[in-house]
């Protein structure tokens, strides 16, 4: 299988902290760190995937605010293409576990997937 499957990442920061949640032992890289995202589906922009899978995932409404990286990156589950994007959220609600808000300099702690190594020393 050589498709390229397209990924959307939402970065949320809200006063210097980070929307972070854990992976699943039933998903592929169980036990990584993970931000809110997933498949970006047919007729469907990164951003709108970003905005539906952090609602799905965490309860929170986010906006867009800038395009942080584009990484593809050859995992053994297959290649996938992820946009990270910098989102914000305006309520003081909180998020739905495993994901919580995260200092960002406490980022570099995480066991995050290889994928995300570059987007990480950006923030
Ligand atoms: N949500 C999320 N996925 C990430 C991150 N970094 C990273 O490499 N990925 C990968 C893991 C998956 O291959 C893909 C996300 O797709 P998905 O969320 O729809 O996949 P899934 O785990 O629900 O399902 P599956 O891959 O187990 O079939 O992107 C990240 O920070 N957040």
């Amino acid at each position: 299988m050589s498709s390229v499957t397209r990924i959307a990442i939402a970065v949320v920061e809200r006063d210097g902290r980070y929307l972070v949640g854990l992976r699943t032992k039933q998903q592929t890289l169980a036990g990584k760190a993970e931000f809110p995202g997933g498949k970006v589906e047919a007729n469907e922009t990164f951003e709108a995937a970003a905005i539906r899978e952090c609602l799905e995932e965490t309860g929170l409404e986010i906006e867009i605010v800038s395009h942080l990286d584009s990484v593809e990156w050859d995992y053994d589950h297959g290649r996938i293409a992820l946009e990270f994007i910098l989102c914000r959220v305006g309520s003081q609600q909180e998020p739905r576990p495993p994901f919580r808000w995260v200092a960002g300099n406490e980022l570099p702690n995480l066991d995050w997937p290889d994928a995300n190594q570059t987007v990480i020393q950006k923030l």
